[in-house]
């Protein structure tokens, strides 16, 4: 969804007006970030094990917020990033290294809680149809 002004640097006037800059944002990161299409398609693929296995409300829980951790902390990285390249216009800078590097551990760690929430919530379930 294209914001209605590419130029605007005001605050918006309305609710509809931000929400067209949000979906830019959401839909910018998808286009631009390789790595939020993986978090994406593996999102997608937790949801359909989800739905197979039929998982309960509490496991749903779960893998909701697994899923969300990993996406908000890939938008963090995101934020993190462009501003270190609009500060140093592509110069080494060793904070900005800081920056991004720990931007980066964050969607590590993110996407260790989501193995480790989908190993727990799916583990036994599948384990289960092997030995059946
Ligand atoms: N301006 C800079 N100054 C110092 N180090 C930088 C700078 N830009 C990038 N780097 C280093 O290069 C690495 C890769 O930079 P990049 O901008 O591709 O971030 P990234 O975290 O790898 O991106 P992505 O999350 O999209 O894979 C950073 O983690 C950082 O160590």
């Amino acid at each position: 969804m294209a914001s209605p002004d590419k130029h605007q640097t005001e605050k918006n006037h309305h609710f509809i007006q931000a929400f067209h800059h949000a979906m830019d944002g959401i839909i910018g990161t998808i286009h631009n970030e390789p790595n939020m299409r993986y978090h994406l398609i593996f999102a997608l693929a937790a949801l359909l094990c989800g739905l197979i296995l039929q998982i309960t409300r509490m496991d749903w829980l779960w893998i909701t917020l697994a899923i969300f951790t990993v996406i908000l902390a890939e938008f963090a990285n995101t934020i993190a990033e462009s501003l270190s390249d609009l500060i140093t216009h592509g110069q080494y800078d060793p904070l900005a290294k800081q920056v991004k590097d720990v931007a980066a551990g964050a969607v590590v760690v993110a996407a260790l809680f989501a193995v480790i929430t989908g190993l727990l919530v799916f583990g036994p379930r599948i384990w289960s149809l092997i030995l059946n």
